[in-house]
Parts: C-alpha cells; structure tokens; sequence
C-alpha cells in the first residue's frame, strides 16, 4: 500500500463484475483524485490466481504475484479498506478451460492432473486445487456479514415492483431432502477446552490405521463438528425421488452447492448423475473409468472424454443415455436453448441462487421444451433444505410474495476466520474404506468424536472460532439497536453443532447492552414461519444466522424482495479493524458476458459498487479524519438515491441503458451533488466543471454509449481477456472519456 496516501484497494476478478470494473475505474479515480484517495487494484481473477501458483514455472515477464495471499495478509491490518467484487468460485470445467485459454497465450502451465498417479502429477494437482471452487472468499472475509438492502433500495423495489410468478395452491412443487444419512444425521459436535492439536483417522474394518490429516490446531473454546454422509443413503434417496418424479410426473431438478462445499457437493452432485443414467453406467461403467470420465464434474466431463473415441462407439453410448431418459423423469434445465440441463456442470445449478429463482417464478423451472413447470427441488443435505420448503409452503397457502408491501430481512452471518464449512475444503474426505471415523487428540491419544463410516462416505470436520462466535453476537446486537428491528437467531437445538452455538449465544448476549431489545433463538422452519409471517405483515427482522444459511438467505429475500442480491450493501467488518466492503450478494453472472459478446450489452446492474464504495469512502474519512472522503461518500449515497428515482440503472435489452449507461449517470448525479454541496467549496469548484460537461453532454455520451452496441465484440478471452480490447469495449464514449480524464488533470 502507498504508505503517504490512504488506499482503496479494488479488487479485480471475473465475468461481468470485472467488465464492469473496466468502466468504473476511471470513474472512481476521477472523484478520489479530490480527496488525495489512492485506488489500487489487485487481479485475483481465478486465471491471476493460476498463474501466481505456479510463477515459479513461469519466465519473468509472465509472472503474476500472490494477490491473493497479500490481500489476507492485509485483512490483519486496522487501515486496511478493500472493495471486493464477487469472483468465480471454479468448477473442474471452468479451472480446465481457465489453464487451455492460458496456455493458448503461451503461458507454459502444466496440464491439469485429472486422475494423478505419479507423486508428480499429485503435486501438481494439490496446487491446482488451491484455484479451485471457494477459495478466495474464506481468505478474505476475516470478519462477519452484514448484508441487508438500503432503505432507497428497499423504496425503489416497492415503488417499481419487479415481475413475480404466480404461486398456486395445486403447485406440485416441493423439495425432497434426505431423512436420514445424511449430514444432519451423521453429526456429532463438542466445544474443545483447552488448545489442542488433533487429527483425522480412519480405523478400517481391517484394523488398519489411515491418517487422513495428520494435523488440525484447535483452541480453547472452539466448536468442532465431525459429520458425515452415507453414500449408500445418498444413492437410495436419488432412487426413490428419480423414481417418484417419474412415476408422477413431476419434473426433477437438483440444487447443490458445489463450489463452496468444494469437496463434498461435487461428490453429491456425481452420484446424482450415476444414478439417473444408471443403466449407461452399467454399460459402459468399465470404458469410463479407463477413459477417466469424472461425472462429479458433470456430464460435460464424460461428453468430452468420450470424443476421442470412434463415432460409432460414442454414438452408441451417447443412445444409451439417451435411451436412460425414456424411464426418467424430465430433467429441469439451466439453458433449454441449447439442451444443458442441471446434470451437465455442477456450478450451473448454484443452490443460492437457483431456488429463489424458482420460488419467484411461481415454483416453476424450465423444462427441455422452453416451458415452466413445477418441479421436485431435490436438495439432498436436509440441515437447511428444509428452510426452502416452508417457504413454499407458506406461498402455495398465501400466494407470491408482494414487493410492495414485503419487510425485509438482512442478514447477520457467521463466516469469519473460515468458519463452518467454509474451513473445511482440506478436512473433507471421501471415505476409502469402511471403519470408524475418529477426531483424536495427537498428544493424549483421547478421542474426542466418532463416527462409523463405509466406503464412499464423505466425511468431513468443521470448525468455529470462540472469536468469531463473540463478534457475531456483537454484530446482531448493534445491528438490533441500530435498525430497530427483531433479531433472530436461526439456530436447531436439534442440531448438535447449532446446540453448541445456542449456549455461546446465551453466554455472550449478556455482554452487551440488550435492554429493550427483541432477541430470539428459533430453529430453522420455526425461524423461517416466525420471519415470513411478519413479512408479509411489511415487518422487518434480521436473520442471524450460521454461514450456509447466510449464504442461503442473502440471494432468497434479496431475489424476492429486489428481484436480485446485485441490489444488497455487504459488509464485513474486519475483526482487525479494517473494512471489507463487497458488492452485492450475488454472483458473476456468467450469462451477462455471454450477452455482452454477442451483442455488446452488460446488463450487470452495478449498484452493489456504488453501495459499497460509499461505505468504504465513509469509513476511510471517518479513520483518517478527512472530511472530503466523507463528502464524497455524502454525495455519492445521494447519487445513488437518485439514479434509483430516475430509473437509470441497466436494461435487459440491447440498444437500451447498459451498466455502463448507469455507470455515466451515477458520475453525472455525484459530480451534481459535489458542485451543489456548500461545506466544502473547494471540492464544490473542482467538480462544477465536470458536473456541466455531463450534462451538457449527456445526450452525446447515452448516444455514444448505446449506439456502440448491437454487434459481437472480442475482448480477447474470457478468464483473462486483454486488458486493452476489454477497456476500448467497456469505454466506447469519447466524450465521456475525455470529460473524466480531464476532471483529473
Ligand atoms: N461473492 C462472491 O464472490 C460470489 C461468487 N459467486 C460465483 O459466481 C458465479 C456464478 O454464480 P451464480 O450462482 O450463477 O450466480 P449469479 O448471481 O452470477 O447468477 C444468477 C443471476 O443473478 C442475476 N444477477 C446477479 N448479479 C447481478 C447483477 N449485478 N446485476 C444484474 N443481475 C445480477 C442474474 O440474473 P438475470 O440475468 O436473470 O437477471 C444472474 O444470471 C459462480 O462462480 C459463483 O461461485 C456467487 C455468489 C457470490
Ligand atoms: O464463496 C463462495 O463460493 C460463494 C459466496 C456466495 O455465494 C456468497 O457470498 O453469497
Ligand atoms: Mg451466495
């Protein structure tokens, strides 16, 4: 960091978020010029990440450094203010397209070891496997989440309601989890006392020992789950449901979250697969394994491994897949376009965001025909699953939810210090060999938690920190006091791991002033029925809750209430003492880019950036005691407010406002309230110019803006596009161009 200037480090990643960044960066500079602000950016794309793990391979010229681990580093940091945008969690399929689009550019990396035999080939494997899935969010979010939507953004939502579908009461639609087998079953949790170092082994049938993770380090007062899912409850479950759907003609659709349960969702993703084409697999079972097909991975996997083989063989087994269909049910579909269905990459049907997807559109998904139709949401893990099925049922008693009159429901989420399943990528394991599963402590040989295992279970161990748990209290409790709204704890004391969590929050609560105040502890169902019967009454209440949930309920009430979590402010508080300040609640949008190239419109709508950068700008006048920073913040909130009033943020279509027609109206409102605002006069002068050339311009500039669009466009890759043909695309207005290049002169 710049030791003279404060600094605002912007992180660069991927898809739409990063295009985005192309046109608003300059747009940022030219406002934080004022207040001596320095903007940094840090490229933890996941290409920038590839390439940084393995520069040791790479010549000079090529290397890319460890973004990734300095940001960490800096999270420990009090001065420490980040804007992070969301970034691709990878997916096998994205990292192997991620490396051949590198390689293409002549960065010499090593192919990626899909089936590793040789300790080489392992290594290479573990390094790659640092890229993968959620492996940028648990370093950086070394704080808790506060992600709620902001009253204009809540006013707009009601003033302008987005679409909803139509939820009947004969909806077929429900979602069908495991009830029994599966995680919620198989846990057992304790709170360690003392600081311990402990490990992970597998005591087979055989007697043989098997030490899967030599070493975890504990501390006092952390609480450490084991749990684990039966692959043979798994497969049964699929069975029955596949068979149930298809007997009453239901479609069937599947919501896993495989990119941040990077190990275990993938695993549960695969058996989804096998059992749905289970005759296929019967079939040519022997020809896959030789072929290395990994259906973890999705059937693209096994689509591109069958290629190299000759016609007549891979049509035969691409008609027995098809021939599987005839006594399957029909399968809900991610692009019925172009006949991808749920089964063919596991980050295609990201739970998140694919069932308030479908809550909103009335219960229904696509089918392969292009219609919506209801569907059996099949979410195996039943610990939170069942959230989603009270939510259905409430709207097939009382109708779709209404955004003009809905409360809303911020969230308070445990995540910091890589809490729960967010620490739990190198502690996950797919059982080889049936045994007992034991957590034991390396210097007294004690076991603290056993479970029995068969082969092909998963089995894995998650951890929170005491700290985090502290801070989480205190976080819903100033969160209470200052929105004046209930809090809920979403905890089951059913839930062993829950019922640990349940006595910390009895036991820190009372270190805070909550006089007054309307704390609550419910179970999940309980908590979700207690939340959507005020909803519907227009009241608020914050959901406190654990880390999936957070990552649950941030995309479903955003989707229901603003129609998306691109409109949420995200904040993590840094336990250090720094910001972390994120941009919406959602994801990169892999769709937008699509559009974008094939007819140059963005239709990311990049109001989650405005919002978080006015909090950053807040909280870096308020450390630094700079007046102008927080101006600046002042102003750019009101900018805010008003590109909502007027409507201006992105369309859907081409030829209308895109993200970076939005993105010239919020510079034209914020230099407008910059030269309006008296407390700082100089400030009020630098920017009255600016201010009067956008809008003495603006007919040229939206001219200039929408008129580039229509055609294809070429940004020279994907995972690592080319900078300069990214921002000639993403910069098409002269006159826009030259009006901010100038306000930094
Ligand atoms: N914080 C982070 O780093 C996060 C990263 N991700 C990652 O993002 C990738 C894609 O995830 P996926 O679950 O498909 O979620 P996305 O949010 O990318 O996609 C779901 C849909 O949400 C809508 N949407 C999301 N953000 C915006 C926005 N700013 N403006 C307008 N619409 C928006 C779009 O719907 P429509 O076009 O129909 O309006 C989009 O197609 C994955 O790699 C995932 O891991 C996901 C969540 C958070
Ligand atoms: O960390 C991830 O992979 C996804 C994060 C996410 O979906 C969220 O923060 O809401
Ligand atoms: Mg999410």
């Amino acid at each position: 960091m710049s030791a003279e200037k404060p600094t605002i480090i912007y992180t660069l990643t991927d898809e739409a978020p990063m295009l985005a960044t192309y046109a608003f960066l300059p747009v940022i500079r030219a406002f934080a010029d004022a207040a001596d602000i320095n903007i940094e950016t840090s490229d933890i794309s996941v290409a920038a990440r590839i390439l940084a793990e393995f520069s040791d391979l790479l010549p000079e010229d090529q290397k890319v450094p460890d973004n990734l681990g300095e940001l960490g580093r800096l999270t420990q940091l009090p001065e420490t203010n980040i804007i992070k945008l969301p970034n691709i969690s990878a997916s096998v399929p994205q990292l192997l397209a991620a490396i051949k689009e590198l390689q293409e550019k002549g960065y010499d990396l090593p192919e990626f070891p899909g089936n590793p035999k040789t300790d080489e080939e392992k290594a290479i494997r573990d390094r790659y496997t640092k890229c993968l899935g959620s492996a940028v969010n648990p370093v950086l979010r070394e704080g808790n989440s506060d992600r709620r939507a902001p009253k204009a953004v809540k006013e707009y939502a009601r003033k302008h309601p987005h679409s909803m579908g139509e939820w009947s009461m004969a909806s077929r639609t429900h979602v069908a989890h495991m009830t029994e087998g599966d995680f919620y079953h198989g846990e057992k949790s304790m709170t360690v006392s003392g600081d311990r170092e402990v490990k992970m082994e597998l005591i087979t049938s055989d007697g043989e020992t098997l030490v899967l993770k030599p070493k975890v380090s504990l501390t006092d007062g952390d609480v450490i789950d084991s749990m684990y899912m039966s692959k043979k409850a798994l497969v049964e479950f699929y069975e029955e449901q596949i068979e149930d759907a298809y007997k009453t003609g239901v479609m069937f659709s599947l919501h896993v979250k495989a990119t941040m349960m990077r190990v275990s969702h993938p695993i549960v993703f695969g058996h989804a697969v096998k059992v749905f084409y289970k005759d296929a697999f019967a079939k040519h079972g022997e020809l896959f394994d030789e072929l290395g097909v990994n259906v973890n991975n999705g059937l693209s996997d096994l689509y591109s491994k069958i290629e190299s083989l000759p016609s007549a063989q891979r049509e035969e087994i691409i008609d027995d897949l098809h021939k599987c269909h005839e006594h399957r049910p029909e399968l809900a579909m991610v692009d019925s376009a172009r006949g991808i269905s749920n089964f063919h990459s596991p980050s295609d049907v990201i739970v998140d965001a694919s069932m308030p997807a479908m809550i909103r559109a009335g219960g229904k998904m696509y089918g392969a025909d292009g219609r919506l139709k209801d569907t059996k949401a099949v979410n195996p893990e039943s610990t939170f699953s069942r959230i989603y099925q009270e939510m259905i049922n409430f709207c097939k008693t009382n109708g779709q939810f209404d955004p003009t009159t809905m409360g809303t429901v911020p969230n308070v989420g445990l995540m910091a210090q890589k809490a729960e399943e967010y620490g739990s990528h190198d502690k996950t394991f797919e059982v080889p060999a049936a045994g007992v599963a034991n957590i034991t402590d390396l210097a007294t040989g004690e076991v603290l938690l056993t479970q029995n295992v068969e082969e092909g279970d998963i089995w894995r161990l998650c951890i929170v920190k005491d700290a985090p748990i502290q801070d989480w209290v205190k976080l819903a409790v100033t969160r209470c006091r200052d929105s004046g709204m209930p809090v809920l704890f979403w905890l089951d004391p059913y839930r062993p791991h829950e019922n640990e969590l349940i006595k910390k929050v009895h036991k820190y609560l009372p270190d805070h002033d909550t006089e007054g105040l309307d704390i609550q502890i419910m179970s999940q169902v309980r908590a979700m029925r207690y939340t959507l019967e005020r909803v519907i009454r227009g009241m608020d209440t914050i959901a406190a809750t654990g880390n999936i949930l957070r990552d649950y309920l941030t995309d479903l009430f955003p989707i229901l209430e603003l129609g998306t979590s691109a409109k949420m402010l995200s904040i993590v508080p840094l336990m250090a003492g720094g910001g972390l300040y994120e941009t919406g609640a959602g994801g990169s949008a892999p769709k937008h880019v699509k559009q974008l190239i094939e007819e140059n419109h963005l239709r990311w709508d990049s109001l989650g950036e405005f919002l978080a950068l006015a909090v950053s700008l807040e909280e870096l006048g308020k450390k630094t005691d700079d007046k102008r920073a927080v101006l600046l913040a002042k102003a750019l909130d009101a900018a805010t407010g008003k590109l909502l009033e007027n409507d201006k943020g992105p369309s859907r279509a081409a030829g209308e406002l895109d993200n970076r027609g939005s993105q010239f109206y919020l510079a034209m409102y914020w230099a407008q309230e910059l030269a309006e605002q008296t407390e700082d006069p100089d400030l009020a002068k630098r920017f009255t110019s600016l201010a009067q050339a956008l809008a003495q311009n603006e007919d040229a500039i939206v001219g200039e803006l929408n008129g580039a669009q229509g055609d294809h466009v070429d940004l020279g890759g994907y995972y690592y596009p080319d900078p300069e043909m990214t921002a000639s695309v993403m910069r098409p207005s002269k006159t826009f161009n030259d009006a901010l290049a100038a306000a930094r002169d």
